[in-house]
């Protein structure tokens, strides 16, 4: 049972958030004791200010298996942690959420593995999530449900709770038909999705692959952005909106840490450990094969071999953070990278200059925001990625209006910032070369009218934006099947601002 709130003094929470982690750390010592510590992700600072203002739960695995904590209060929030067995673990998130979703929703650059044992687990796991949603609503309260992982809870929810507001965004890409198709339950994968009253995507593009799955897997009828679902037995149609929400981050946070004395004295320290070089190039991404590290690599040294740039001037530092170690992929990735730069480095650095230097770690986000500062290049060569937060970052940390930024079209980050970005195809590894080249040399006018102009857009569509837009939205459609509690502040068909329909 939910505690009764201390802010509505009612049973249950008007908001509850519900994504495959929670946003807090936790750690178990010698004699068993369980403590925790909030980690610093951008979905908590999207929500916190909306989750305390409307008094809210959050719903979430711990990261750990076997893992029971009960509820508890953090920052005025409900925490209400999952449990997951070691074998769920294998087969919900590292296998279907991370071998066959993850893979199959990005091209499928990796081929997705189809396991059905996988998916009992999925189907499982997410029943799990949505009855600990379901205890937690107040009635009529809003349930907003984040990623790929979750997207049968949905549905699972609203056959408990028909009179609940339900959201569910997507923080990855949508596949295009085609290669939806390939899943063997991709009919349950849309029907789980329109339990939600509203589906967010990064892009307008996803919003419009996921309406054709629909119209080609389902039959329903859609008009534009809106789906009709039919009604179950006595009860009437729904609609369901499928429009585009792209995520942001807490830009003036970002652009105010990289502003500390702190940060700028590490940014230097950063530079002379390097040996101030004239042009420091950057790349941090999760140890990912979506994210175009090697391609990014492969480009770096052939322009070495070329004599385009030459490692006394230039250097590249690629954090590669850990992550997903247990899935084959990500251990091939992790193989196939380290020896890309070992080679290069064995053939081009020499004392004292390494051409390039690999870190696989994670760092805090003050040590991210001195290598922002730092960086002449920020080089961000997905091959296909939902947004990617890294470019945003980037941009909000550089208030001196300095750096160029060199980024994948591929992303969803490149449909807003195309104005001030280098975009490039990262599979056209010519003319990536030429593009990286011309960053190392763009000069200092060029690079702060570029960034100038990528400022203004990140600083004004930030992350808190973006949550309320979504929330808005989905505040302002009428619910069918309980009297509404709110009145509606905007028709349910007409567009929102931010979010473009399909
Ligand atoms: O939880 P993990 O398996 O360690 O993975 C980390 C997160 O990666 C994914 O991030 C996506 O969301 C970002 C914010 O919307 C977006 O910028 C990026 O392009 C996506 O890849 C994933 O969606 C999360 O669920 C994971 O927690
Ligand atoms: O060592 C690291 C590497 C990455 N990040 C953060 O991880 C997030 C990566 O988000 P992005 O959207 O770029 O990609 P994702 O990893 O979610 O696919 C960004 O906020 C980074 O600042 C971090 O804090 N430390």
């Amino acid at each position: 049972m939910p505690r009764r709130s201390p802010l509505t003094g009612k049973d249950g929470y008007d908001l509850v958030v519900v994504s495959n982690r929670l946003p807090v750390d936790f750690t178990v010592d010698d004699e068993g004791h369980v403590d925790w510590k909030r980690s610093p992700g951008g979905l908590v600072t999207a929500l916190e200010p909306v989750m305390q203002k409307s008094d809210g739960a959050w719903v979430g695995w711990s990261g750990a298996p076997d893992l029971e904590v009960d509820p508890f209060d953090a920052d005025d929030m409900r925490l209400v942690p999952v449990t997951l067995s070691a074998t769920e673990i294998e087969r919900y998130y590292e296998g279907f959420s991370n071998d066959t979703l993850w893979p199959l929703y990005h091209d499928v650059i990796a081929p997705p593995a189809f396991h059905r044992q996988w998916w009992d687990a999925y189907r499982r796991v997410n029943q799990r999530f949505a009855d600990a949603a379901a205890a937690q609503a107040e009635q009529g309260a809003t349930v907003w449900v984040h990623d790929y992982q979750l997207q049968l809870v949905p549905r699972m929810l609203r056959e408990q709770r028909p009179d609940l507001r339900i959201g569910f965004f997507n923080h990855i890409p949508f596949p295009p038909l085609e290669l939806f198709q390939q899943l063997p339950w991709r009919r349950q994968v849309i029907d789980g999705l329109l339990g939600a009253d509203l589906i967010g995507f990064q892009r307008a593009g996803d919003a419009s692959n996921f309406i054709r799955a629909v119209r080609r897997l389902t039959g329903y009828t859609t008009r534009g952005p809106i789906v009709t679902v039919p009604g179950a037995e006595d009860r009437p149609s729904r609609n369901v909106r499928a429009a585009a929400f792209p995520i942001s981050i807490d830009s003036r946070t970002f652009d105010e840490l990289a502003r500390t004395p702190e940060v700028q004295a590490r940014s230097r320290e950063i530079r002379a450990d390097l040996g101030d070089p004239e042009c420091m190039m950057l790349g941090v991404d999760r140890l990912d094969y979506t994210k175009g590290i090697r391609h990014r690599i492969k480009a770096y040294g052939e322009i070495l071999q070329d004599g385009r740039i030459d490692v006394e001037h230039v250097t590249l530092v690629q954090v590669a953070s850990p992550s997903r170690e247990n899935v084959g992929a990500y251990q091939e990735l992790r193989e196939q990278v380290e020896g890309l730069v070992g080679r290069i480095n064995g053939e081009y650095a020499e004392i004292g200059h390494a051409a390039i230097h690999y870190l696989h770690h994670s760092y805090p986000p003050e040590e991210m925001a001195a290598l922002y500062l730092a960086a002449d290049v920020m080089l961000v060569t997905s091959l296909r990625d939902g947004m990617n937060l890294v470019a945003k970052e980037y941009i909000a940390a550089r208030s001196d209006d300095r750096g160029v930024l060199v980024l994948s079209e591929f992303t969803g980050a490149a449909d807003e910032l195309a104005g001030g970005a280098l975009l490039v195809n990262p599979h056209d590894i010519d003319g990536m070369k030429d593009i990286i080249v011309a960053a190392a040399n763009m000069d200092v006018r060029e690079q702060r009218k570029r960034m100038r102009r990528l400022r203004r857009r990140v600083l004004a569509d930030d992350v808190s934006k973006w949550s309320e837009s979504f929330l808005g939205v989905l505040q302002a459609m009428p619910s069918r099947d309980t009297p509404r509690t709110h009145a509606p502040s905007r028709p349910t068909d007409e567009a929102p601002a931010e979010g473009e329909g399909a």
